[in-house]
């Protein structure tokens, strides 16, 4: 049990120190505002013992003995004094709690923030080596729902604080009033604590449960809407629907299961709370001759403080319930930094040619490409060719830089491709892959994505030179015509001339296509590269291709067999 409840206060310490870590000095002054709301609260039920006093007793403490001595003398002016030091007590702690609130507010929406960010970030300084393996559903599960919960996370990690730091002055108010009673009831309260941390790994463990089932369920739609159109064609949407089912099935067990253990709290709650009530009523009324002023203070105390510490219990609750999104989210970004490069300002390689001094690069499994050399002048026009699986794409994500060689070099413009050169040399790339990669929104937008400051005359060239003009001039929106989820409302062929529009309009020093024609007539493709043939200044540009007689057009063809590059 020891050593589950250390592993719970590791967990725990991980997201509030990151909290803390995040907040800062806004973290101080949030938790005074927080202290300053307790002792508001706490001045506000002390103040009540006068009050009490006065109505029940006439006046015969301390304060009202005060009050006698400055010309406050019949119970009724004690009264009105009292109740408008209670009422300015009231707005003051009103207004403490609205700057504290809003402050809390700030630095929870402020920390879910720099979580996405730092996912974002870390994802995109990942190596390509992490990157291609990655499942997307697990990603886009964890920057999305995953933070939502662990947003609520940190919901009720402040809530915790806030009411702990109320309970805490109230218990103080407590021992002040009734020493030897607040005690008994506040060690009672302490063991309730202790027999809420030995129970929660079980919290946790239906948390963590419930993580895996979420990425599960976006798995499963993710896999559904990329297959969607062979589901549809084959009629066999009902097996995606099935495990979408089961999944449901499973993540409704595990949300039932917590319910279920915050009812139990909540009643078992309840009914120690009653008995601890009446015994401090009965304990101070029988035995212990507290004044009726002092008891009636007590149990308003401790009616007050059942409420937070129910709060308390079922925060606490919620927060280790939540807990394992932050583990995931945390443990993913590890996964993306171990392996990122350090990213510093991205150098341009100087001019010059692309040299592979035999560069070998394996995947796990072995396969890819060994002892590459290769020398690729500036504006030189090179096909790729090999049968599938022969290692092309290796070749290419060497020479992009977006693998490193295990051994051998890659060399631009006289410089090796590391450091701040990669980044650098990727300023100056464009790729246009076989899909065409576009996203759901406008022409204009999805030709601009990378290169913002675009004039329309620069669109309109890079569009004349991927012999797209046509076809946007035939769509009644022009350039604003919404393409579709990954361009889904063009033909292949229109994706592929607006994807090589885009990578025109970077001017780009290497310019990658990827079987980036492979959708496009015979006669239309050659119009298309004799145009990029007779481009002034031309890029160096690499096409990987299955077809002869596109490869016909290369000044010169490189071959890759198994792993190796001839030519
Ligand atoms: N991330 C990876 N992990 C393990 N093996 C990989 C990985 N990427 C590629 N491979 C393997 O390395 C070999 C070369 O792959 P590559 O993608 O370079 O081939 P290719 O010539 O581009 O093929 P194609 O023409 O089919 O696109 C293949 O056998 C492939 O299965």
């Amino acid at each position: 049990m020891i050593s589950r409840i250390g592993e719970l206060r590791r967990a725990v310490g991980g997201m509030t120190g990151a909290f803390a870590r995040y907040a800062g000095w806004r973290g101080v002054r949030a938790g005074l505002l927080v202290a300053a709301g307790a002792v508001l609260d706490g001045a506000g039920l002390l103040l009540l013992v006068p009050i009490i006093g006065v109505v029940v007793e006439g006046g015969s403490g301390r304060i009202s003995t005060a009050l006698r001595e400055v010309g406050l003398t019949t119970p009724v002016q004690q009264l009105a004094a009292l109740i408008l030091a209670f009422v300015l007590l009231s707005a003051l702690r009103a207004v403490t709690l609205y700057t504290r609130d809003m402050a809390i507010g700030r630095l929870q929406t402020g920390f879910i923030e720099s979580e996405r960010n730092r996912a974002m970030q870390a994802l995109a300084r990942a190596s390509w080596s992490q990157v291609v393996g990655l499942r997307h559903a697990r990603v886009t599960n964890l920057i999305t729902t995953e933070i939502q919960r662990l947003s609520s996370a940190s919901y009720f990690m402040v809530q915790g604080v806030v009411l702990g730091a109320m309970l805490v002055i109230q218990a103080g108010i407590a021992f002040a009033l009734a020493p030897g009673l607040a005690a008994v009831a506040i060690v009672l309260l302490g063991i309730g604590g202790l027999v809420f941390l030995a129970t929660q790994d079980r919290t946790r463990e239906i948390g963590s449960r419930l993580v895996g089932a979420g990425q599960a369920m976006m798995a499963n739609a993710a896999g559904f809407l990329s297959g969607l159109k062979t589901a549809a064609a084959q009629n066999a949407q009902a097996s995606f629907v099935a495990e979408f089912e089961t999944i449901q099935r499973e993540i409704r067990g595990n949300q039932l299961e917590f319910q279920r253990r915050q009812a139990r709290g909540r009643l078992i709650f309840a009914i120690v709370s009653s008995l601890l009530g009446a015994g401090v009523v009965l304990v101070g009324f029988g035995w212990m001759q507290v004044s009726p002023a002092i008891l009636i203070t007590l149990v308003l105390v401790f009616g007050r403080m059942s409420g937070p510490a129910m709060q308390l219990y079922q925060a606490g609750q919620q927060f280790v319930f939540a807990l394992p999104s932050f583990e995931a989210v945390r443990a993913m970004e590890a996964e993306f930094r171990r392996g990122a490069d350090p990213h510093g300002n991205p150098v341009e390689p100087p001019a010059g040619p692309i040299l592979l001094a035999a560069a070998t690069y394996r995947h796990p499994g072995g396969r890819g490409v060994g002892d590459a050399t290769l020398a690729l002048d500036p504006g030189s026009f090179v096909g790729v060719a090999g049968p599938s699986g022969a290692g092309k794409t290796t070749l290419i994500d060497l020479i992009v830089g977006l693998l490193t060689p295990q051994s051998g070099e890659v060399r631009v413009g006289g410089v090796a491709l590391e450091g701040d050169y990669r980044p650098g040399w990727g300023t100056r790339i464009a790729y246009v892959s076989q899909e065409g990669f576009l996203f759901h929104d406008s022409i204009r937008r999805n030709l601009t994505w990378a290169t913002p400051q675009a004039s329309d005359a620069e669109i309109a060239a890079a569009l004349d030179l991927a012999g797209a003009t046509e076809i946007v001039a035939r769509l009644e929106q022009g350039l604003e015509t919404v393409v579709g989820e990954r361009g889904t409302l063009m033909s292949g062929g229109e994706r592929q001339r607006i994807g090589l529009a885009r990578a025109l309009l970077r001017k780009p020093r290497l310019l990658v296509l990827d079987e980036a024609a492979n959708a496009i007539d015979a006669p239309a493709e050659a119009a298309l590269l004799t145009r990029l043939k007779a481009l002034d200044p031309r890029p160096t540009i690499l096409m990987i291709s299955h077809r002869e007689e596109s490869l016909a057009w290369c000044d010169r063809v490189i071959r890759v067999e198994d792993g190796k590059v001839l030519g």
